[in-house]
């Protein structure tokens, strides 16, 4: 009698294309992944979202198709938590429904190259295939000089697709000279133009157009490689070449950036609503120019609504929505320079 087939190992899929969504503060990647989310319907997107901030506002931002397609992490990818990166997509990897695409979001102030590194020069860079780097910039209100950060200047050189988003906020010739920098800077650049972030998907993903030419040669490593890579090798041996690469790319520079571009974020969360005179005083009066970037969610006394609060680019919106649960005042405040306490202090002032 025939021995019935052994059951297939749970061997993680090879080669899943990734695609690293990144940009400055208030570019549109959230607005690029939801609407990634909303319309590819064709394959199952995995996501991974990375806020710079101790409250989690990007991932109750997304539509999330499915509700454990979302993987969140504190902290900013490309230095402090790029074992949690590591474990995050083994963790996709492995699961049983088959996952056809990544797309990660990185912070505002991340620079991508240590996270595009991570998978060039680990294990992972035999079960994935970075695709491309999207950088998204906000055409209204970036200069050469970005906010003198040098992670703002990584994101654009090591974009593999340019979106020029926020076309609305700047006039044509503001959009060509930005496109004529860009190019300086990046020969070949593919650029892209949008509002609101709809690009064509058929742009952006599945492109092929990561070529990894421009990337520093990796530093041998002796880091163990990961039990589900093993079973990935262990079925082809002929990937046992690669086990020798580092785990980590190089974290001196990315522990320094943050330091150098001075960048923080301040956290506010009450359980009671804010006065809107009050917080309208704050917004108005009180808010150091130091903060270029603020998102949360706004419960105003005698206001039934949840309000979605965004600041960037100098300019704030606020876009009414329903609670999904109990009412609850958050904030994250971005900027430089700034002083934790003494906003904390003033905004505990504007609260009912
Ligand atoms: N006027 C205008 N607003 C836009 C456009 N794209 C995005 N926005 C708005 O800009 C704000 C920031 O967009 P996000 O998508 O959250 O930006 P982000 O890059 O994810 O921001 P961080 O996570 O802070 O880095 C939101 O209020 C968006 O609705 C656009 O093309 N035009």
């Amino acid at each position: 009698m025939p021995l019935a087939p052994a059951a297939p190992l749970a061997v993680p899929k090879r080669g899943m294309p990734v695609t690293i969504i990144t940009g400055f503060l208030g570019s549109g990647k959230t607005t690029l992944l939801n609407h990634i989310l909303q319309n590819q319907h064709r394959q199952k997107v995995a996501v991974l979202v990375n806020e710079f901030g101790d409250i989690d506002i990007d991932s109750q931002l997304l539509i999330s198709v499915e509700e454990d397609m979302v993987q969140l992490s504190n902290g900013c990818i490309c230095c402090t938590i790029n074992e949690t990166l590591v474990q995050s997509v083994y963790e996709i990897l492995e699961r049983s429904d088959n996952i056809d695409h990544l797309v990660i979001e990185t912070t505002g102030v991340a620079d991508p190259l240590p996270i595009i590194l991570t998978f060039l020069g680990t294990d992972l860079r035999d079960l994935t295939r970075l695709d491309a780097v999207i950088t998204l910039v906000d055409s209204g209100s970036f200069t050469a000089d970005h906010f003198h950060s040098s992670a703002a200047m990584n994101q654009i050189l090591y974009g593999d697709i340019i979106v020029l988003n926020k076309t609305d906020l700047a006039s044509a010739s503001q959009v060509q000279a930005l496109k004529t920098w860009i190019m300086n800077q990046k020969a070949g650049a593919r650029i892209l133009e949008a509002c609101n972030s709809q690009v064509p998907l058929g742009f952006i993903l599945e492109t092929n157009c990561f070529t990894g030419r421009d990337y520093p040669a990796l530093p041998a490593s002796d880091h163990p490689p990961h039990p589900a890579s093993d079973l990935a090798h262990g079925e082809d041996p002929s990937h046992q070449e690669h086990h020798s690469h580092p785990a980590h790319p190089s974290h001196d520079h990315a522990a320094s950036h943050l330091e150098q571009d001075g960048f923080m974020s301040v956290s506010f969360e009450s359980d009671r609503p804010f006065q809107l005179e009050k917080f309208q005083d704050f917004l108005t009066e009180t808010l150091p120019v130091d903060v270029f970037r603020a998102k949360g969610f706004l419960w105003f006394q005698n206001n039934v609504p949840r309000y979605i609060f965004q600041l960037s680019g100098g300019r704030y919106t606020l876009n009414v929505d329903t609670w999904p649960k109990a009412p609850k005042t958050q904030l994250v405040l971005i900027g430089r320079n700034l002083k934790p306490g003494e906003l904390q202090a003033q905004l505990a002032a504007c609260l009912a």
